[in-house]
């Protein structure tokens, strides 16, 4: 599906959606649980192919307006009846790989063409290493991915700079295991905020993992049972950066994002990015509201090994500053639902931008008045799509970009929030 966003103003409220790395962690825990209550969850493609999951592994899910009840698997993963399809979600056939290696059988794990093109290698040589068999069917590392079980534990060595979902499966899975996960990882780490979710998510079902020197480590034979049989998932700071890139680039009066408490989100850095970009923001911690203003945007560097998911964002940011941005440490932002660091330095070029792409830098030389409506892809992927239609709202004209219908993976309704603060957007 085209979407055609036509330069446009905006202002007003709007609820940062619930989190989707929460979500997937909280169903899946609520599976290894004997079940929980999860409110406010975030119901999108992603999350429903854990859903899937979880019942494939003997779970039951039940999904109502704003909750999901899972009745879990007890740690104990029944062996898939069916090959389990994770769609485009890595977060859910990573996590559910280290479940499938739980179990006592194979279990088969596949996706879309975007997934079966992502690398699962390394989890699968630590599956290896923890005395299961895991292999991608192509011998590629990549999906099909065909899983026996059962593992007990162990230590285990795994590189940290293709994906810290690896680490999450592996805490995630180890805390029901006999003897318990040691990891070390052999590299330096990427995208750790992602494994502070993850313990933060262990520990509100109860469940200890820890950072040790060089790794983390987590117990076996750990119960997961959050209080109350009840787990409430936070707001989405990825989700976020689009409404506040929006008032930043394209505010007429304020844009104001409510639903945004702090937590260990690495993405929570986009309050930083815009006011080192000059932007007028200020975020009220304790009410969990930022609020944002058009401003004068300056070009700034980040490093995004830690806050993979706003390149995209910065590089739409980047493009409507005055001057030089330089996006650093970015290489594990290829490796996502396409190669996102590409993806931006072509449609940003399309846009008018000008733009240099280094395997690990991307520079975008900004200047609002130099972006201008043009036809652009939106690759499939849904952080392309939603931060195309951030530079839409400053580009001179209209800008068409294609593939809309993608943002069901994290944002299904992101094109009606947007609409509703002002901009222009027809399909
Ligand atoms: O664990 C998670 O919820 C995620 C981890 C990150 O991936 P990597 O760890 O592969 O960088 C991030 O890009 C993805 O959107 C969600
Ligand atoms: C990369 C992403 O998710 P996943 O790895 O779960 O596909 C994302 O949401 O940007």
């Amino acid at each position: 599906m085209d979407v055609t966003v036509t330069q446009s103003k905006v202002e007003g409220r709007a609820r940062a959606p619930p989190s989707k790395s929460y979500t997937h962690r909280a169903i899946l825990a609520a599976g290894y649980a004997d079940g929980a209550l999860i409110r406010q969850p975030l119901s999108s493609a992603d999350t429903r192919a854990t859903m899937r999951a979880v019942e494939q592994f003997g779970g039951s899910v039940t999904q109502d307006d704003d909750t999901i009840e899972v009745d879990g698997f007890d740690g104990r993963p029944a062996v898939p009846a069916d090959v389990i399809d994770c769609a485009n979600s890595g977060t859910t056939m990573r996590l559910t790989t280290a479940t499938a290696a739980l179990a006592d059988g194979t279990t088969v794990l596949t996706g879309d063409s975007s997934l079966r093109s992502r690398p699962h290698g390394p989890l699968l040589d630590a599956i290896a290493q923890l005395g299961g068999t895991a292999r991608s069917t192509r011998d590629n590392g990549q999906a099909p991915l065909v899983i026996d079980g059962p593992i007990s534990g162990g230590p285990v060595e795994i590189p940290g700079d293709v994906s810290s979902q690896f680490i999450t499966a592996l805490l995630m899975a180890g805390a029901v295991t006999a003897n318990g996960i040691d990891l070390t990882v052999t590299t330096e780490l990427k995208s750790t905020p992602y494994v502070d979710v993850t313990l933060d998510v262990l520990d509100e079902f109860g469940v200890t993992a820890r950072p040790r020197s060089h790794g983390y480590s987590v117990a076996g034979g750990q119960y997961y049972e959050p209080t109350d049989g009840e787990y409430t998932v936070p707001g989405d700071f990825s989700s976020a950066s689009y409404l506040l890139a929006a008032g930043a680039v394209a505010g007429d009066e304020e844009v104001v994002v409510t639903g945004a408490f702090p937590n260990p989100q690495g993405d929570t850095a986009i309050v930083s990015i815009l006011e080192a970009m000059g932007a007028a923001v200020e975020w009220n911690e304790a009410d969990g509201v930022v609020r944002v203003r058009g401003s004068t945007l300056t070009g700034t560097t980040v490093d995004v090994g830690d806050t993979p998911d706003l390149l995209p964002t910065i590089a739409v940011l980047g493009a409507v500053a005055e001057g030089t941005t330089r996006i650093e440490n970015c290489e594990h932002v290829r490796y996502k639902e396409t190669d996102r660091v590409s993806a931006m330095a072509e449609a940003l070029t399309t846009l008018g931008a000008v733009v240099d792409e280094q395997q690990d830098v991307l520079t975008v030389h900004g200047g609002e008045s130099d972006l201008e409506g043009a036809r652009v892809g939106g690759r499939g992927d849904h952080r392309i799509v939603m931060a195309l239609a951030i530079a839409g709202l400053v580009a001179d004209g209209a800008t068409t970009i294609s593939d809309a219908e993608h943002v069901d993976v994290s944002f299904p309704d992101f094109f009606d929030v947007l609409y509703d603060l002002g901009a222009t957007v027809e399909n």
